[in-house]
């Protein structure tokens, strides 16, 4: 079947091989072609060019079946946390739960470490769900009887480990979430984020390759829930744990993603960092998305810099490139004057008042139409 693969930068490449070759070697998770199709014969969807290409509402009329994912390839690399985002219905949870079959998927290939997760057994599984691919739900499915630490231990109990030592290691984990003292209470006398603290900690404490959030926070209040993220971007900070966090929020997707795949009507529309989402959108759906993101908070002064004059690129303030736009404004707005971009003691480019100007006010999405202009 003919399909794409979307890096990092947005691009689609063309990916002749469905496995192994082209997968990044880094990848904790490599999905090519993804189907789920829900509904009467949903395996001759993918199959069958002519269904394939429907849209949701004409397959709907013509099969009765929904394409919640719609040949979706894409890797999740080691050590990154990987943002899969989009409006109610995008298909987010379905693909998530495909990564561990807890929704089996139509059609497609899926490896976990070159590993392939659809050949598994049974056993295999049972291995892959319990101690390597871990989840969050939003509905914490704490156990209302048990205490705090037991809650924390009950994965450790299903793998077969003697209780002191999973007494032990829940402890520890109390800890890390920061529920140290609470950990006799039952879950009934927590607060929302400090069950999701709980939820959190059962899930880490079977030490999994990677966790799986889905929509984690949605439920807790604004305050608890920017606590939470800041608790996941500092376990991520302290552990480097590879994540897959599944979200609604742009917000919350721009604060945790190292890269960001945006779904809709079961596709990935764009899969890019932070900075390439909002700085580059693939198309006017993504444009629209992101058409209220403080840009200057996002993106970098890699956008904004232009080539050094001469004599620019030794002296003034010197800015790494990754320094955002707000901060290069505060940078140039104190000194009085352009600052240099430079890594490894290069100069890579000169910001100034307008380049950063231009860039908050999107004078440089704007593409030189000179045949326009001259008209
Ligand atoms: N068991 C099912 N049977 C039939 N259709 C389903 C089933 N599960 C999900 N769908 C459909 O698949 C599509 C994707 O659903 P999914 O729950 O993955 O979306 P989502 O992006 O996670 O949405 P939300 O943010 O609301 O949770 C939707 O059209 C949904 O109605």
């Amino acid at each position: 079947m003919a399909s794409t693969v979307v890096d990092a930068s947005g691009t689609e490449k063309s990916t002749a091989t469905p496995t192994g070759t082209q997968t990044e070697q880094d990848a904790v998770f490599a999905v090519r072609h993804l189907w789920k199709v829900f509904g009467p014969k949903a395996e001759k969807v993918p199959e069958d060019a002519s269904l394939a290409e429907l849209s949701a509402q004409e397959l709907r009329e013509k099969t009765g079946c929904t394409a919640a994912v719609r040949d979706v390839s894409f890797d999740v690399k080691k050590g990154e946390v990987f943002v899969v985002m989009g409006l109610s219905g995008s298909g987010k949870s379905t693909l998530v739960r495909c990564l561990t079959r807890l929704i089996e998927p139509t059609s497609g290939d899926l490896e976990m470490d070159g590993e392939d997760v659809r050949g598994m057994d049974r056993s295999g599984l049972r291995e892959l769900r319990r101690h390597r691919a871990a989840m969050v739900f939003q509905h914490f499915g704490l156990l209302p009887h048990r205490s705090v630490l037991d809650n924390v231990a009950y994965g450790l109990e299903i793998q077969g480990v003697g209780k002191a030592e999973r007494r032990a290691r829940a402890m520890e984990t109390v800890e890390k979430v920061g529920l140290g003292g609470l950990e006799q209470r039952k879950p009934g006398q927590l607060s929302g984020g400090q069950q999701q603290r709980v939820g959190l900690a059962r899930a880490l404490t079977v030490d999994p390759e990677i966790l799986l959030f889905d929509e984690p926070f949605s439920a807790l209040d604004p305050l608890i829930r920017r606590d939470m993220q800041e608790e996941v971007i500092r376990l991520h900070k302290e552990e480097g744990r590879t994540m897959v966090f599944i979200t609604h929020d742009l917000a919350e997707a721009l604060l945790l993603g190292d890269r960001i795949a945006l779904m809709r009507d079961g596709k990935i529309v764009q899969l890019g960092t932070p900075e390439e989402i909002v700085g580059s959108p693939a198309d006017e759906y993504v444009r629209d998305f992101v058409r209220d993101v403080p840009r200057e908070q996002v993106l970098t002064v890699r956008r904004a810099m232009r080539p050094a004059e001469s004599g620019e690129a030794d002296e003034g303030a010197a800015l790494t490139p990754d320094t955002l736009i707000s901060d290069a404004i505060e940078a140039v707005a104190r000194s009085g004057g352009a600052a240099r971009v430079v890594e490894n003691g290069r100069c890579l480019g000169i910001v100034d008042h307008a380049c950063l100007l231009n860039v908050v006010a999107r004078l440089d999405e704007e593409a030189p139409d000179d045949g326009k202009a001259a008209a």
